[in-house]
């Protein structure tokens, strides 16, 4: 097993004049795991790893590699692998590119030729990276990423132009490097993308830290929703009323109710008690996004309110 840091951040924050690209971040990513970065586009993601890669200097707070920040490692590249956006001179070859970059983390042709098969664009070795798509261009970057064979891993958006097949693939490969022992941040605005690479999730918004656990952590916090029909729709939708529960518009097609918030058992348990058959109970599958984009909403609306309510004090 590969012995990786952590990546350690404590109270990061950058600010570019009037904006406060990031605020007060601070969440620790684990070795052997493969940890998705999440936010909406301008939450502060590319900053983040900026500072984390020494890129840009942090106003407040620090971002660390193991027990040093990256600028005082003694060979950063060889420890941390990265892929920014990709800014690849368009005139040269993949095989030209990694063989620029390979002296300044002491890799070998023969390793360039390696990483290259590793994320397929092998093929494609001799043409110019100005013809190459998007999800060639990120397969090269990953294979920028990797010449030095780094225990840690920094990736921004590396699923962007990917079609299902390279996502499928890049899974795969994160998975495989995560279980090898490294430590893999993959950065995303779009959580279904990296939903099932990922052990751990850090969502962000407006540059602040919003949540940070397992991806069963950020599962736990779904509600409940439960799917019903019966034959006596009126009587149905009365006891739904009784009850008080909330609803969302049922499937086209569907002539049931969807229950929010209250899971099957309760459902059940409510139809029985009043007499009422039913033909349908299902609890339904609680889609991951939905959970995400409330917490970046809930995070918006505090911070709109924050806002506001500055503005009547000052
Ligand atoms: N060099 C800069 N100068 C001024 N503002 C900047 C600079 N870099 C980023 N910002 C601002 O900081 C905020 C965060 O940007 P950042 O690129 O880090 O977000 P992101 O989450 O990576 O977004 P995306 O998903 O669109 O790449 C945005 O409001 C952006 O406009």
């Amino acid at each position: 097993m590969i012995d990786a840091p952590p990546l350690v951040l404590q109270g990061l924050g950058k600010r570019f004049g009037a904006v406060q690209a990031v605020q007060d971040l601070s969440f620790t990513v684990a070795p052997g795991r493969v940890t998705g970065f999440l936010g909406p586009n301008g939450s502060g993601k590319t900053t983040t790893l900026r500072m984390l890669l020494g890129l840009t200097r942090p106003t407040t707070g620090r971002a660390l590699v193991g027990d040093r920040p990256y600028a005082e490692l003694p060979v950063p590249g060889a420890v941390v692998g990265a892929a920014l956006e990709p800014g690849f001179h368009p005139g040269r070859t993949a095989r030209g590119h990694l063989e620029a970059w390979a002296p300044q983390v002491g890799a070998s042709r023969a390793r360039c030729r390696e990483v290259l098969a590793m994320v397929g664009v092998d093929q494609s070795a001799e043409r110019r990276v100005g013809g190459f798509s998007l999800g060639m261009r990120q397969r090269l970057g990953l294979a920028t990423a990797l010449l030095a064979d780094p225990p840690v891993l920094v990736l921004d958006e590396p699923a962007n132009g990917l079609d299902p097949e390279g996502i499928k693939w890049l899974r795969g490969m994160l998975r495989h490097l995560a279980g090898e022992g490294r430590t893999v941040l993959v950065s995303s605005h779009v959580l279904g993308e990296v939903q099932h690479t990922v052990d751990d999730v850090v969502v962000i918004a407006q540059g602040r830290l919003v949540h940070a656990s397992s991806l069963e952590g950020l599962a736990a916090l779904a509600e409940p929703r439960t799917y019903v029909e019966s034959p006596a729709p009126e009587r149905l939708t009365a006891l739904v009323a009784e009850q008080g529960w909330a609803t969302s518009p049922a499937p086209r097609g569907a002539t049931g109710v969807l229950v929010e918030g209250v899971d099957a058992a309760r459902v059940g348990a409510a139809a029985h008690a009043a007499g009422l058959e039913l033909h349908q109970l299902a609890s339904q599958g609680t889609d991951l996004e939905d959970v995400f984009f409330h917490l970046v909403e809930t995070a918006q609306q505090q911070e709109q309110q924050q806002d506001q309510q500055q503005e009547v004090v000052a």
